[in-house]
């Protein structure tokens, strides 16, 4: 069977990795899977329960196995959790295994999205800020060696992202337009060291 590209989305707490994937999957006619949703299903329970019962270490376990399990898949967008780069297994399933895009946004928009979310375990504290700018200095470099392109989705709809994702994406490797040709190279074929900065 002609292997599909995958298209890989990474980035913070309220980037929208979850939101613009499933908008981008409907868009391209592709499956769409979340890594959080699919650690959920299979272990019948949310994630705060796992991070209660399992702590952080538990959770990033079930997260290391279900992204090689997804990355696996072809012709997919995949939301990741904003952790996943964290460990290498994962950094180099995503790399070599489709195109990623860096959903970026600022400090100051994640604290808007998440304000009163409850399902973020990380963020159950008074100084979220400082948290999520400690966690901005520790991944973002991470969150840069993994991508191929960056998209900024601060100050614009979700609708305006997917269109931008698009754009950048069908300039790495036009196969995206192509969805089942003969000749059709993996959208996410290219060499890790020719990741694209921002
Ligand atoms: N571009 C955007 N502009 C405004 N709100 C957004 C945007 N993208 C996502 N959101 C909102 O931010 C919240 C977090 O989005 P989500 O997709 O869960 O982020 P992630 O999966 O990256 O943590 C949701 O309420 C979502 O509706
Ligand atoms: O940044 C993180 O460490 C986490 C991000 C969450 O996913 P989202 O980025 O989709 O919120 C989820 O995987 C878990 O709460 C841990
Ligand atoms: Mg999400």
């Amino acid at each position: 069977m002609q292997d599909l590209p995958n298209l890989f989305l990474i980035g913070p707490m309220g980037a929208g990795k979850s939101t613009i994937g499933r908008l981008l999957a409907a868009e391209l006619s592709r499956r769409f899977h979340d890594s959080d949703h699919v650690i959920q299903e299979r272990c019948g329970a949310d994630i705060p329960w796992i991070f209660d019962v399992e702590g952080e270490p538990g959770f990033r376990l079930r997260e290391v196995q279900t992204i090689d399990e997804l990355t696996r898949l072809s012709g997919v967008v995949l939301a990741t959790g904003g952790g996943a780069v964290l460990r290498e297994e994962n950094r180099r399933a995503l790399r070599e295994r489709g195109t990623v895009v860096y959903l970026f946004t600022t400090v100051e928009q994640q604290l808007k999205r998440t304000a009163r979310d409850k399902n973020r375990p990380l963020l159950q504290r008074v100084d979220r800020e400082q948290v999520l700018n400690e966690m901005f200095t520790l991944r973002d470099p991470l969150y840069r060696a993994t991508a191929d392109v960056i998209v900024r989705t601060d100050r614009r709809s979700p609708r305006a992202v997917v269109s931008d994702i698009l754009h950048r994406a069908r300039c790495l490797n036009d196969s995206l337009d192509r969805l089942d040709p003969p000749d059709a190279r993996p959208f996410g074929s290219q060499a890790s060291d020719s990741k694209v900065s921002p």
